[in-house]
């Protein structure tokens, strides 16, 4: 298509705005903006504009979705209102980074979450979810209401932080006011910053905000001591088994990171694999919890793969557990925690949609919404609205393809570097609660919801565990 046929800006349709604000408001508004993007998307079409009150074009039309997320570093970068908000908070590392710092720090994150990198994080997998079943052993017996938002992020962080920094929070088992009880508060707070109005943060001093600050200097002092501690591990000759020994290896002719650096980056991470897994973990258990027959699959397929361990302890024996790991996949296709990614065009560029072309102004903040499109496809995925894991056993749903890119993980050069790491931790956990209990929806406190903060996490999900009936021994 010639480019004097292509649409710009002005073309699409939109919501209306208001002054000053533009759609801001309604974007941060009752819904939240995940539910916003997806309500204009079903009015207007695949394409459309928003004011931010800047002009702003929301996709899901897959070629455009494709061009964007490939054109990067070099045409678009992440939106700068995503990463001045993180690296207000300290939080700079691969993820805001671009061009050539991008390069390397991406260079880092791709190594240290390699298969064999993996495979040397078993350990404190294994550790953080033994300590899980244990707990959830001790509610069952006393009838607790389980709130499964909260267990899977106390999971999800204590393996994070293990892999992260090295350090056994214990996330757990602890409940107390220490570290363990504010870093989960860092998460929320870049949610509320980027979807907020104004900045009213900068103006307003709040108990919440010195709580934050005490929270990053606390972390940043214990990344430095146990940085000390990884270089010397791995200048003894130790292959690293957590992010900060592999940033303990700088590549050839690297500067070593400064201390700045090194807490940005380790907060990265965190940040990047603490909230999205665990909002994966308990949408899974959400799903299996309705559906007592496909969990009671799930735990014939444990016994049958674990024999008489408690939990999975090697990649090779995880890889037999299918059908926990399509459970898992189909949950990440319904509920998609990244579920749309902001970008900005670097320069002006014309990009080939499905139906248009369209031209995009240098500047332009371009949202991409993966949430409507594959996910969604019916010739694909038979029954969309259907939890139906088995879709996923065997060769799976047809190929991924350009027309129909399935990107729960991201695309292009800036995909997710901690897929597998993410796919690992949930299908564990997935098999070791389903093998031991029966999961019953306990809506007392109201019907499941989702909320948008950095990622997209269910409300209200809890949930009563049981044992099953007849309880073999090693369940106990
Ligand atoms: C189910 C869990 C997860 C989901 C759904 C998820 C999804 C995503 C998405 C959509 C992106 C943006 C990709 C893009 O821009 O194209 C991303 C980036 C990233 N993720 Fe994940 N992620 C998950 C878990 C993890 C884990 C466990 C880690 C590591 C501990 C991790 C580390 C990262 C990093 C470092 C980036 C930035 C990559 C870059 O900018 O080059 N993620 N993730």
């Amino acid at each position: 298509m010639l480019a004097q046929d292509a649409l710009t800006i002005r073309d699409l349709p939109g919501p209306p705005s208001l002054p000053v604000f533009g759609n801001k408001l309604a974007l941060a508004g009752a819904g939240g903006p995940n539910r916003a993007l997806q309500k204009w998307n079903d009015r207007y079409g695949s394409t459309y504009r928003l004011r931010l009150p800047a002009p702003a074009v929301v996709t899901s039309d897959p070629f455009l979705v494709n061009a964007v997320l490939r054109q990067r570093p070099e045409t678009f970068r992440r939106s700068p209102r995503v990463t001045s908000t993180l690296r207000e908070l300290g939080v700079h590392g691969v993820f805001t980074a671009e061009d050539d710092e991008w390069q390397r720090l991406r260079a880092i994150a791709t190594r240290s979450l390699n298969a064999a990198h993996l495979s040397a994080y078993f350990g404190t997998l294994t550790r953080c979810a033994e300590r899980l079943r244990r707990k959830w052993h001790a509610a069952a017996a006393a009838g607790d209401r389980i709130d499964v938002l909260d267990e899977m992020m106390r999971y999800t962080l204590d393996v994070t932080v293990g892999l992260a920094a090295g350090v056994d929070l214990n996330a757990v088992e602890n409940h107390g006011a220490g570290l363990s009880q504010r870093l989960p508060e860092l998460f929320p707070e870049i949610g509320r910053r980027l979807y907020a109005p104004i900045p009213y943060w900068r103006f307003v001093p709040s108990a919440r905000r010195r709580r934050l600050t005490r929270t990053m200097d606390e972390l940043s002092g214990i990344i430095g001591r146990h940085f000390e501690q990884a270089k010397a591990r791995v200048a003894g000759g130790a292959a690293p088994s957590n992010f900060l020994e592999a940033l303990a290896v700088p590549a050839d002719g690297e500067p070593e990171l400064t201390h700045t650096e090194l807490v940005g980056n380790v907060l990265t991470m965190l940040l990047a694999g603490e909230d999205t897994t665990s909002a994966t973990a308990a949408w899974t258990l959400h799903y299996l919890a309705n559906d007592p027959q496909m969990l009671h699959r799930v735990r014939a397929e444990a016994d049958n793969v674990l024999g008489d361990r408690y939990v999975v302890d090697s990649p090779a024996t995880l890889r037999n557990l299918e059908l926990a790991g399509a459970a898992v996949r189909e949950a990440i296709r319904m509920r998609p925690v990244a579920p749309y990614l902001a970008m900005q065009a670097k320069h002006d560029v014309l990009l080939a949609g499905r139906d248009n072309s369209l031209v995009i102004d240098a500047g332009t903040i371009v949202f991409t919404l993966i949430s409507r499109g594959a996910h969604h496809d019916e010739a694909r995925f038979p029954e969309p609205d259907r939890f139906r894991p088995e879709r996923w056993l065997g060769a799976g749903p047809a190929a991924d393809s350009v027309t129909a890119p399935f990107l729960p993980f991201g695309g292009g050069p800036r995909f997710c570097p901690g897929r597998n790491l993410a796919l690992v931790e949930t299908t564990l956990v997935t098999s070791m609660l389903c093998r031991d209990f029966d999961l019953e929806p306990d809506t007392g406190a109201g019907p499941v919801g989702e909320r948008t903060a950095f990622s997209v996490f269910p409300t209200n999900l809890h949930v009563r565990a049981r044992l099953p009936e007849p309880v073999r021994p090693h369940r106990l």
